[in-house]
């Protein structure tokens, strides 16, 4: 993947922008054609470049600016952005032109809209902050669970460091805050006299909430700033191109993919590129920037043990993962060009061992490190350069996916965090057995594939979707336990916590989402025995089972008492759970941890309010 890749065709239609670059003796355009350094030849020596780097006010040469109109005019782009001092962006700041750029689940420059909107219309004086709002490092409602432990917070703090970095090649910086970010933001505006906000619209409650605030505490400044939050580049298909309305959303996936995909196919949109170095002015003088909090000031509130809050990545990760877009373009490169791997995935991506058998995207994808249009596009360069197979296509087909569930998320409401999902299966009786879910949740349960992938997640913040799909299914089939538990553990948990995608995925698992077809149980031992003949995976996770031979690997409690001192450990793994699958009788896990049952109609996240409200909320 190519930073600069030459998509003129792409640029020409979503930017129409010159960037003017004065620190190297090359200009670009927004789509990453370079005018020839013969042509330009900017006399920028050392020194100049220096003192704009560090704040001395330095004025590009008049012909510098003329031959950017020039080219600003051929190209009917809309303003030009000339690499700036600190000093002059104060000024603008004082004359009220800076906009900010709230970066959000979209850490990234490359297509990203909402920061090349901002510097449009801050004709690069743009102010970048990320905040890391404490009540996305609260407790989850139901289970009180750490919302984000450390395996994700540390990915995030990587992610936002990548962009800091990222920005500062550019000749701007990240403004980081510990705080809320409708009082940040509304602070900064105001000190700043910004005449925009821009930031990546979102659909979920607890987003949406944030934005209302925002906008509340902005409409009390004397001169308010506009929000303005666009749908940018959060889907693989953008809102606007869906050949139905949000309400028309089809309750079942394959109809909705049918629609987007039968001819004319939905286009998708071509990405941004990354803008150019002094596209972004230096932030003003004596702005702050701020340190990135630390990991326990980020998780004292919920992690009392100190060393909790830090993560250490175990060996038998699949990956070792890094967050931001730098890390993120990397794997895209690899997966696809370096690797092929990309090639075979429909067969492979089932597997549970390694770091080759499905995409791994995800984390990325989650934290807006990538966007999923950004991926289509480089999938579909491969099919065009290498080969186009049902595995090129299957990915694709999972990206839909998650721009489905999102969808859905807008267009259900907080339908999707009720116990009784979005098809509102009320009836239907959960327990809230803390004893049972504990064995889940640790990887206790005495099914070896359920226990292998829970420690996996706990140990690495990663579980593939095989396993996803059977642990779920277990808890929710197997031990008919308050599937919001589990759904809040995973948001705890995992690295990839993308809040549409869990809870719809959950929903599904419980079979309270919107397409009853998606309701199925599994059985975890023939699937072990399907995905992972060998017992390999199990292994990899559970020691207890390592002298276990490969007949009885799932199913160690049909070792007979007599032979079970034979291999060492076994006496440790525990028994399981539940007798049977389907029937939830519960053996160990339900002696004495039985609560009433409790049934559905409970919300999970949000303040009570009428179901009709729920489905109305919230509105883009
Ligand atoms: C109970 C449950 C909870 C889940 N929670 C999350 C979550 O919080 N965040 C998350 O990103 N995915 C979630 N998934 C979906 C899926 O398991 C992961 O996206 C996938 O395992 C990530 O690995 P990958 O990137 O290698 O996926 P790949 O198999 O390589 O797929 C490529 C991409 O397609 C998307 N995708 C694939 N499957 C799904 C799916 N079922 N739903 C939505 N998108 C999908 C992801 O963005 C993924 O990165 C969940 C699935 C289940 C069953």
């Amino acid at each position: 993947m190519q930073p600069f890749g030459g998509r003129r065709d792409v640029a020409r239609k979503t930017c129409g922008v010159v960037y003017a670059q004065t620190s190297v003796a090359t200009m670009r355009m927004c789509d990453g054609a370079a005018i020839r350094p013969a042509f330009v030849s900017i006399p920028v020596t050392a020194r100049k470049a220096r003192a704009s780097q560090f704040g001395a006010p330095w004025y590009p040469p008049r012909w510098q600016i003329q031959l950017a109109v020039a080219c600003a005019y051929r190209r009917s782009s809309s303003h030009i952005a000339m690499a700036a001092s600190a000093a002059q962006t104060s000024k603008a700041a004082v004359a009220g032109k800076c906009v900010i750029a709230w970066f959000r689940a979209d850490l990234r420059l490359r297509d990203n809209p909402m920061l090349m909107d901002a510097i449009r219309a801050g004709q690069g004086c743009v102010l970048p902050v990320y905040c890391f709002d404490p009540r996305c490092f609260g407790l989850t409602d139901e289970a009180k669970f750490p919302k984000c432990a450390a395996p994700r917070a540390q990915f995030l703090r990587e992610c936002v460091e990548d962009l800091r970095n990222n920005l500062r090649a550019l000749g701007s910086d990240l403004i980081v805050r510990h705080g809320h970010p409708e009082v940040v933001l509304t602070q900064l505006a105001e000190q700043y006299q910004c005449s925009h906000v821009f930031g990546s619209k979102e659909v979920a409650w607890e987003e949406t909430r944030v934005e209302k605030k925002l906008r509340a505490n902005m409409s009390k400044l004397e001169k308010p700033p506009k929000l303005s939050l666009t749908w940018g580049a959060v889907t693989m298909y953008h809102l606007d191109d869906l050949p139905m309305d949000i309400d028309q959303l089809p309750d079942v996936f394959s109809q909705f993919r049918r629609s987007v995909e039968s001819r004319p196919a939905v286009e998708v949109r071509a990405p941004l590129l990354a803008p150019a170095k002094g596209a972004l002015r230096p932030l003003p003088e004596g702005l702050e920037i701020g340190a990135l909090p630390s990991m326990d000031e980020l998780l004292e509130a919920t992690i009392p043990e100190a060393s909790q809050r830090q993560f250490q990545q175990d060996s038998r990760a699949v990956l070792s993962f890094r967050g931001g877009e730098t890390a993120a373009l990397a794997r895209v490169q690899y997966y696809l060009w370096e690797s092929d791997c990309v090639a075979k995935y429909k067969e492979t991506r089932n597997g549970m061992v390694g770091g080759d058998y499905s995409s791994k995207f995800s984390a990325w994808l989650a934290h807006g490190c990538v966007s999923a249009r950004d991926i289509y596009h480089e999938i579909k360069s491969y099919e065009r350069t290498r080969v186009a197979n049902d595995s090129t296509y299957w990915l694709i087909f999972e990206l839909i996916w998650r721009d489905y569930f999102r969808l859905l998320a807008l267009r259900c409401g907080n339908d999707i965090f009720f116990l009784g999902g979005p098809r509102r299966r009320d009836k239907i009786q959960w327990k809230q057995d803390r004893k049972a879910f504990e064995a889940w949740r640790t990887g206790n349960t005495g099914y070896p594939l359920v226990d292998a992938n829970m420690r996996e997640l706990n140990q690495t913040g990663f579980m593939s979707n095989r396993g996803r799909q059977n642990v779920a299914s277990f808890l929710t089939k197997d031990l008919r336990i308050d599937w919001r538990w589990g759904a809040e553990w995973f948001e705890s948990m995992l690295l990839d916590h993308d809040v549409h995608s869990n809870y719809g995925n959950w929903t599904y698992a419980a079979g309270v989402g919107m397409d009853p077809r998606e309701d199925r149980h599994f059985n975890v031992v023939k699937q072990a025995k399907t995905y992972d003949e060998t017992g390999e995976y199990a292994k990899l996770w559970l020691p207890e089972l390592a002298d276990v031979p490969a007949e009885f690997i799932y199913e160690p409690y049909k070792i007979p008492a007599s032979e079970r001192s034979r291999f060492n450990g076994l006496d440790q793994y525990p028994r399981p759970v539940v007798n049977t699958f389907g029937k939830g009788s519960f053996q160990a896990g339900g002696q004495g941890g039985r609560q009433p049952d409790i049934q559905s109609g409970k919300k999970h996240r949000g303040p009570s309010k009428p179901r009709a409200n729920a489905r109305r909320e919230p509105k883009y």
